[in-house]
Formats: structure tokens, C-alpha cells, sequence
């Protein structure tokens, strides 16, 4: 967790005045489209991707693939879907020889870093997989030691430590696949990098996880829908099979049109400034149904204080004007743990946020930094084995730092709407997933 000494820029988060009262379009999520893409790829035929997130994890996967032979052309879509605001715009993925060399830049995305080995794996030649400083530190050992075990060859001596970044995947043209043991407790991404390239595998692949528990279950879902969605045949522990056990068959892929829904993790700084402020915020094309974890806000915010219905304008939040703190286990929904500490530190009592130790070894160790952090601003929270104790003080500005951390800069901006005086140092980090944030921020209030 170390301040990234190249962003000193300062960015004054504003401070709401009343209650908000928005909608905000929520750009599309990051993990559908990284798996849209990497589907498309190992797809036998083209296919369309609507609407997908132009943000830096998607267009390092393009840009990945791409260096692999993929077609990924730029279209702007005639249909009807086709907004103002460009969220009609497409990608045309168009499959072909995956091959080498090549040279990935993973950049810090854990996606990217994750389901591209295996892609390698299929592809002829050497593909290179290097990325930004923290991505060495990333655990990425279960997919590397799994593809060893399934008949890949990988070059990890240069640099680094066994099983981790910078290296090379000697893609063979084909992998074995077959069955194949892994400890997925620090990423559910190892468990979803193997299934999402199972199909292409000659005998398919069976991921068997052997670990303590399993983190992200949701995201491990979406990976399932996904892969059924495009032709795959895939066995499921909730389908009556093993615990902790997944099975893909070999077979070709389709390739479909998807129009990717908004990222609802990305909708939570503006669920949050709802709930804050004692406003209402409306999130348009919120799934009635879907896979993504941030749908587990609306039950989680409602908790906190606050109300939530999803009609065909979309889901719109409201708050009571009170904030209430929780007691949560967010295994399955880590990724929003930092917007709700912040949430949490404004609450009118204490939190126990349970259940994410794996986020020390996110894109930075997030229970630190949001330990840190809150309480340089006059908070009193403290690290649990396995969360965060919160215990809300009356706060003041100062600097948030963000560590190169998309939702430290999230998490920092809904405590600046109630704090005056606070400033997120390197807020272009949310370009991760979400670049037009301060916009869309600054739109929400109206500014
Ligand atoms: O598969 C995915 O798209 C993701 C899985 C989760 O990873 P972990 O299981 O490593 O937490 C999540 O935190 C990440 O933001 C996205
Ligand atoms: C953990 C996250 O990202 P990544 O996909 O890099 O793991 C995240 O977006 O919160």
C-alpha cells in the first residue's frame, strides 16, 4: 500500500449542499464485458458486444486480444438501442487463430491478468504478460499452476516469484485440459479464467476447488450464465453436482449479440450519495434479474437506511435522512466494501464489515488503505482478521489517498459529499472501470 508519488493532483470532492435528486446513467459493468470479450474470441463465428465499458480494464482486454489476432472493430450500432449518449456504440468481435508473439499489458486488472493465461494457452507462440508494479503482486498462482497441470507450458523465471507476473505463456496451438485441483480462496477470478476457456480445451476442463471458502460466488455465476449463454455446457455445484466442483464440455462456441448492463458496482458511489443526503437517485437500466453482485445494494443500502424500487425508469434509491450502520458479511460482494465503509464512517452507529481478508490482496490492500484513510479524516476504524470495525466520529476534511485504487476514489467522494474540505488525490485512478466518474459525479449535483 504504497501513495503513488506520480499523481499529486488534487481533486476537491464536492460537498452536497441538500439532498440529491439525479439519474445518472451507469456506464456498462466490467466484468460482463471482459468475459463478453474473451467468450467472443473462443467463439467459432462473430459476434456483437452493445454497450460495452470503454474504461481501462476493457480496452486493455481489447487491446490483449487483439495482439492475439482477434478482430475487435469499433461500430456504431443503426438499432433503436442506440442512445445520445453513444451507449449505442459496439464492438464486432471477430474470431480467428490465436497466436503469438504477442505482448499483454495487463495493466492492474485482475481479469485481465487472470482469464488471459488460459486464452494463451490456445494460442500459437509465445504470448508475454507483464503489468503495472501491483500486478506482480496479485495472486494469480492458481491459474498458472492449473494450466501447468492441464499441459501448458509457462516461462515464469525471468523476474518475479513462481506463478507470478511478468511471464510467458509458450502457447501450443491446443491444451489438453481435463481435471484439475485449486486453492481459488484468494480470487474467485482463478476459478472463472479456467471455465471461460474450458470449451476450447480438448477434453473440457473440471475445476475443483480445494481451498477455504471460496470468495465472489456471484461473479463465479456470471461466468456460468455467460458460458451457457454462448452454447457451453457447464455443470454446477448448485445444479445438483459437488460442492465446489465445476465441469465445462468441450465444444464450439457461438458467437451472440449482448448488450451488456450497467455496472452496478459502479452505481454504488451514486445508491450511496442517495442515501447520504437524504435524496433519491435513479440508476436506469437496472436488471430485474442478474448475476452481477452489486444488485445485493439494494438490500444492503435499504439496511443502512433508505428505501428502493425498480420500476422501467430503472432502480431508484431513496434516502430517510438517516444512515444506520451494519452488520454484513460481503464475501460474495468484496468489490463494494470500500463504499460502504465510507457509507459506514457517516452512519449514526457502528459497523462490522465481515468476511473480505482477500481484499488485502486487491488492487491495493483495501482494508488497510480504508483504515487509513477514514481515520486521517478523524474516523476510528479499525482491521479485523477478516473486515473492518467502523465506528462513525464526527469527520473533517484532509486528504484521501487512493493508492491506484478505483473505489478508494469512489469511497473518498461519498464521504467529501457530507464533509467539507476533503481531496481525493489521483481521482483519474477510477479510469479503471469507470472514467467519466467526476463527471458524472459533478452531473449529479447538478454541477
Ligand atoms: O470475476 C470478476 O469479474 C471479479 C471477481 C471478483 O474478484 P475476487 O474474487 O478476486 O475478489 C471481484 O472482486 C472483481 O472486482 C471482479
Ligand atoms: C477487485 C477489483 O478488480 P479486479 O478485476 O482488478 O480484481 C474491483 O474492481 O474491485
Amino acid at each position: 500500500m504504497t501513495v503513488n508519488p506520480t499523481h499529486t493532483a488534487l481533486w476537491p470532492a464536492p460537498h452536497a449542499s441538500g439532498a440529491v435528486a439525479a439519474t445518472v446513467h451507469v456506464p456498462g459493468s466490467k466484468s460482463v464485458t471482459n468475459r463478453a470479450l474473451v467468450l467472443a474470441a473462443l467463439a467459432h463465428e462473430p459476434g456483437w458486444l452493445r454497450r460495452p465499458l470503454r474504461s481501462r480494464d476493457t480496452l486493455l482486454m481489447a487491446a490483449a486480444l487483439r495482439a492475439m489476432g482477434v478482430g475487435i472493430e469499433e461500430t456504431v450500432s443503426s438499432s433503436s438501442a442506440a442512445g445520445q449518449d453513444g451507449s449505442g456504440e459496439a464492438w464486432r468481435v471477430i474470431p480467428s487463430g490465436l497466436r503469438g508473439p504477442a505482448t499483454v499489458d495487463v495493466g492492474n486488472a485482475g481479469t485481465v491478468m487472470r482469464f488471459l493465461p488460459p486464452v494463451a494457452a490456445l494460442a500459437d507462440g509465445p504470448i508475454r504478460f507483464d503489468g503495472d508494479p501491483r500486478s506482480y503482486e496479485r495472486p494469480l498462482h492458481g491459474v498458472i499452476d492449473a494450466l501447468r497441470a492441464l499441459g501448458a507450458r509457462i516461462d515464469d523465471s525471468s523476474l518475479g516469484s513462481p506463478g507470478a507476473l511478468p511471464l510467458t505463456v509458450h502457447g501450443g496451438g491446443a491444451l489438453e485440459g481435463g481435471r484439475v485441483e485449486i486453492d481459488a480462496s484468494s480470487s474467485s477470478q482463478f476459478v472463472s479464467a479456467l471455465l471461460l476457456s474450458g470449451p476450447r480445451f480438448n477434453q473440457g476442463v473440471e475445476v475443483r476447488h480445494v481451498g477455504s471458502a471460496l470468495p465472489s460466488m456471484p461473479h463465479i455465476r456470471m461466468t456460468v450464465a455467460m458460458l451457457r449463454a454462448v452454447g457451453a455446457q457447464v455443470d454446477t455445484p448448485e445444479a445438483g453436482g459437488e460442492p465446489n466442483v465445476w465441469r465445462v464440455t468441450p465444444g464450439a462456441l457461438l458467437g451472440r449479440d449482448l448488450t451488456v448492463e450497467p455496472d452496478l458496482s459502479n452505481a454504488q458511489p451514486f445508491l450511496a450519495a442517495a442515501l447520504i443526503t437524504g435524496g433519491r437517485v435513479t440508476v436506469p437500466d437496472w436488471p430485474a434479474r442478474t448475476t452481477q453482485p452489486g444488485d445485493a445494494l439494494r438490500r444492503i443500502f435499504t439496511e443502512m437506511g433508505g428505501s428502493c424500487e425498480l420500476t422501467e425508469q430503472g432502480l431508484t434509491f431513496t434516502g430517510s435522512g438517516s444512515v444506520h450502520g451494519i452488520d454484513v458479511d460481503l464475501s460474495e460482494v468484496g468489490e463494494l466494501t470500500p463504499g460502504i465503509a465510507a457509507v459506514a464512517a457517516l452512519a449514526d452507529s457502528p459497523s462490522t464489515l465481515r468476511g473480505v481478508a482477500h481484499l488485502r490482496l486487491h488492487e491495493t490492500d483495501r482494508l488497510a488503505a480504508l483504515t487509513k484513510e477514514i481515520n486521517e479524516l478523524g474516523g476510528d476504524v479499525t482491521e479485523t482478521a477478516d473486515g473492518l470495525h467502523i465506528r462513525p466520529r464526527p469527520l473533517h476534511g484532509g486528504v484521501f489517498h487512493t493508492y491506484d485504487d478505483h473505489r478508494m476514489a469512489t469511497a473518498g467522494a461519498i464521504i467529501g459529499l457530507a464533509v467539507p474540505g476533503v481531496q481525493i488525490e489521483n481521482v483519474e485512478t477510477t479510469a479503471k472501470t469507470l472514467p467519466d466518474f467526476p463527471e458524472l459525479w459533478a452531473g449529479m449535483l447538478g454541477n
